[in-house]
């Protein structure tokens, strides 16, 4: 069944303080009123996901997720952090591919690939971010662009893993800068995304599929884009800092 999610990517921001005031907000205001067939996922700094947890426990609609995982099981690798480790601190997703870490960390596909194989072996569930630069929707060739980091990272996998997947598309032109994809651009790239989808794993899959969409995404524009037919949610940056931004946004289906 597809499902409908909201997930809050902090980025590398708040002190361990700000992030646990943010989130006891956040489960103060996410009440009721949230459609039940919504989910929530916070996705914290690393060293705040055990207390984050802590906050969010007795709260069934609010997951958490991680932003990075490494792309090997355990070893020599300073600083970094495995899907083994995430799972262990009760991590249930974790984004892979954002076009930051794509750029400044330059992930390749291949990698990519590795670390969503390490996801789903652990049992976490993959949000795996795609979207063009701008130069590339400028010239035209951005389906040809997302459809190619889809296939490279993940069509490997076998249809019971590929249906644990979340997609995120973020054309990267509208991520923190204001300007948003128009609700007509996300629904076209979406189905665009669900076609390719449908092409190798079938109608069924693909229709069972979440589709998130990421790129300044606000309390006034998730509405018009969430009620895109292939639009099953956000992947928030700046707005998922402000608790009544963020829940906002979550009330918005
Ligand atoms: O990158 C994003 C979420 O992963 C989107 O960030 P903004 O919502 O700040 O544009």
């Amino acid at each position: 069944m597809r499902k409908k999610i909201v997930a809050g990517n902090w980025k590398m921001n708040n002190t361990l303080d700000e992030g646990l005031k943010l989130t006891s907000e956040i489960v103060n205001m996410i009440s009721d009123e949230v459609r039940g067939d919504v989910e929530v996922v916070l996705a914290p700094p690393f060293i705040h996901l055990t207390q984050v947890n802590k906050l969010i426990s007795g709260v069934d609609k609010i997951h958490l997720g991680a932003q990075n995982c490494n792309d090997n099981i355990q070893g020599a690798y300073t600083g970094e952090v495995s899907a083994n480790m995430l799972a262990s601190v009760g991590v249930e997703y974790v984004i892979i591919g954002h076009s930051e870490r794509r750029e400044y960390f330059k992930e390749s596909h291949k990698q990519l690939a590795k670390k969503v194989d390490l996801a789903l072996e652990n049992n976490l569930t993959p949000i795996f971010c795609c979207g063009e630069p701008l130069e590339v929707r400028e010239n035209g060739l951005f389906e040809e662009y997302v459809c190619n980091q889809i296939g490279d990272s993940l069509f490997h996998l076998h249809d019971d893993k590929f249906s644990k997947i979340v997609i995120a598309y973020e054309p990267i032109w509208a991520i923190g800068t204001g300007k948003t994809a128009s609700s007509d651009q996300a629904q076209e790239m979406h189905a665009t995304i669900r076609e390719f989808i449908a092409e190798r794993y079938g109608g069924q899959v693909s229709e069972n599929m979440s589709i998130l969409y990421g790129g300044s995404c606000k309390p006034d524009n998730a509405k018009e884009l969430f009620a895109c037919k292939d639009v099953d949610g956000g992947l928030i940056g700046g707005a998922s800092l402000k608790s009544r931004d963020f829940t906002d946004i979550v009330k918005s289906f």
